[in-house]
């Protein structure tokens, strides 16, 4: 299957995909890109986490700081914070601040702050149905996954569902492939991760606003 390409080329900008995920936020408060990450970062991401040991990786929780709690009941995949310290962990993170940039020019959103995650879920692993923050909490605005994984299958499940609301009990079916990028309103979209079949490898990340101003 031939997709449209929109990451750039070398020496091309980045901003018609920045641009495009502006319009998709502004109108749907979504938006989902295949071979949008840029080839060099999403490798270098796919390296950086292969060589890591699985120590590097802890169990993942839900809430934070003090109200953080292991349940895997609800989540069952392995996650490692991203600092600048590494090659493809600092070219991620000046990406995203582009991107930030960017959106905060379009859009006004006023993103202050960013965290992301490797994660790591293990064949059969999931994440039931979540938001990723709640209504009021003005912490996480926006997320953002960017997928890891070379000719994923549609028989190898672990897709992405991204109800519309919290009536939704179909939603829209986002396959994990290498570079996909997929970015949502934090507060408007409950969404869970499916099992799949093979070792499914991603970032998460979420924008913040700053918390004394807001
Ligand atoms: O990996 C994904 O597709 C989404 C992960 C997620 O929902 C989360 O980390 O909050
Ligand atoms: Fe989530």
């Amino acid at each position: 299957m031939l997709t449209k390409h929109l990451a750039p080329l070398d020496g091309e900008s980045d901003a018609p995909l920045f641009d495009k995920i502006a319009t998709d936020l502004r109108r749907d408060g979504f938006s989902i890109n295949a071979n949008a990450l840029p080839w060099h970062i999403a490798q270098a991401l796919l390296t950086h986490s292969q060589s890591m040991h699985s120590q590097q990786f802890e169990t993942a929780g839900i809430g934070r700081e003090e109200n953080y709690n292991v349940n895997q009941a609800i989540r069952s995949d392995a996650i490692c914070w991203i600092t600048g310290t590494s090659f493809a962990g600092s070219q991620w993170l000046a990406w995203c601040q582009q991107l930030q940039d960017h959106l905060n020019q379009k859009l006004f959103l006023g993103l202050f702050s960013f965290e992301s995650h490797y994660a790591c879920f293990q064949p059969g692993a999931f994440f039931k149905r979540h938001y990723d923050t709640f209504k009021g909490d003005k912490n996480r605005v926006l997320s953002v996954v960017a997928y890891l994984n070379k000719d994923w299958q549609q028989s190898d499940g672990g897709e992405l569902v991204l109800y519309k609301d919290e009536q939704d009990t179909k939603g829209k079916k986002i396959h994990p492939e290498f570079a996909t990028l997929a970015i949502f309103l934090s507060e408007e979209f409950p969404h869970e991760v499916l099992p799949a079949n093979r070792q499914r490898l991603s970032v998460t990340g979420w924008f913040r606003v700053n918390q004394f101003n807001g």
